[in-house]
């Protein structure tokens, strides 16, 4: 089977911590890919290595076969990128924004604004399109930031936290929209704290902790018949010495 992002070995080192100890992940053409693991973990670090943001210590990350380091261009026009902390220009309104994404990936300006009317309805921004970015809610910017991802129809998308500070009512907007996309073919890697989610929506899931992949497969074979949360505890939780906050109890 195709393989949509294939990782190997990848490491990175930020002074004396090793943030990611040499991940190997194989992304399946049309898997909807969970990445969970605990804060610190190595996700982030691993995923903005695998879409080119951040250049690796060791290893190679590659897109439908194109490196992200070796050709670029290749591979980064078959990804959609909901990084972590998204840096937006701020003084664009949330349209602005999506037009020069858009001309920035060569697209018609046709096709662009289309598109930017559409993502923007879909995705409940339409009120807001005359706002700026910097006046958005955090949940705002993560919807803006998905419609950005969105808009060239890539192939693979790559999403760090994407219903982090997001609504109940937005997030099924969202999740719908993944559905979709995963159902006409794309793939997805998705990162996220809430096992409840990744159970929901993924079919595969890889399990992170100090920066190296602890299980990964088929959700199924991953959680062999328990919650993905007893199986993750169970492979990453560590022994919990009892710190009460004696302070707290009266
Ligand atoms: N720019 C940086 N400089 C120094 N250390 C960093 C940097 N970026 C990440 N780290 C460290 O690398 C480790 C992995 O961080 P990373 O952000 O990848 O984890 P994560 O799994 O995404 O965590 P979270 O779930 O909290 O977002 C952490 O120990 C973090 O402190």
């Amino acid at each position: 089977m195709e393989t949509a992002l294939d990782i190997r070995g990848l490491v990175k080192r930020f002074g004396d911590k090793v943030a990611v100890a040499g991940v190997d992940l194989a992304v399946p053409r049309g898997s909807f890919y969970g990445l969970v693991g605990q804060n610190g973990a190595g996700k982030t670090t691993t995923l903005s290595m695998a879409v080119g943001l951040l250049r690796p210590d060791g290893g190679t990350a590659s897109i439908f076969g194109a490196d992200v380091w070796s050709a670029p261009a290749q591979a980064k026009a078959l990804v959609g990128v909901l990084p972590d902390g998204l840096a937006m220009p701020e003084r664009l309104t949330g349209r602005e924004v999506l037009t020069y994404i858009g001309l920035l990936r060569g697209m018609p300006r046709a096709t662009v604004a289309e598109r930017a009317d559409e993502l923007l309805a879909v995705l409940e921004l339409d009120a807001a399109e005359k706002a700026l970015v910097i006046e958005y809610s955090t949940g705002m910017r993560k919807k803006i930031g998905l419609a950005t991802a969105l808009l060239h129809a890539p192939r693979l998308l790559v999403l760090d936290e994407p219903f982090e500070a997001v609504d109940p009512v937005s997030a099924a907007t969202i999740k719908s929209i993944l559905r979709g996309f995963v159902a006409g073919g794309g793939s997805i890697v998705l990162s996220s704290h809430v096992m409840a989610l990744v159970e929901q929506l993924c079919d595969h899931v890889a399990v992170v902790d100090a920066g190296r992949v602890v299980a990964a497969g088929p959700l199924d074979e991953v959680r062999g018949g328990r919650s993905l949360e007893d199986t993750f505890v169970g492979l990453v939780g560590t022994e919990q010495t009892k710190k009460e906050l004696s302070w707290l109890s009266k």
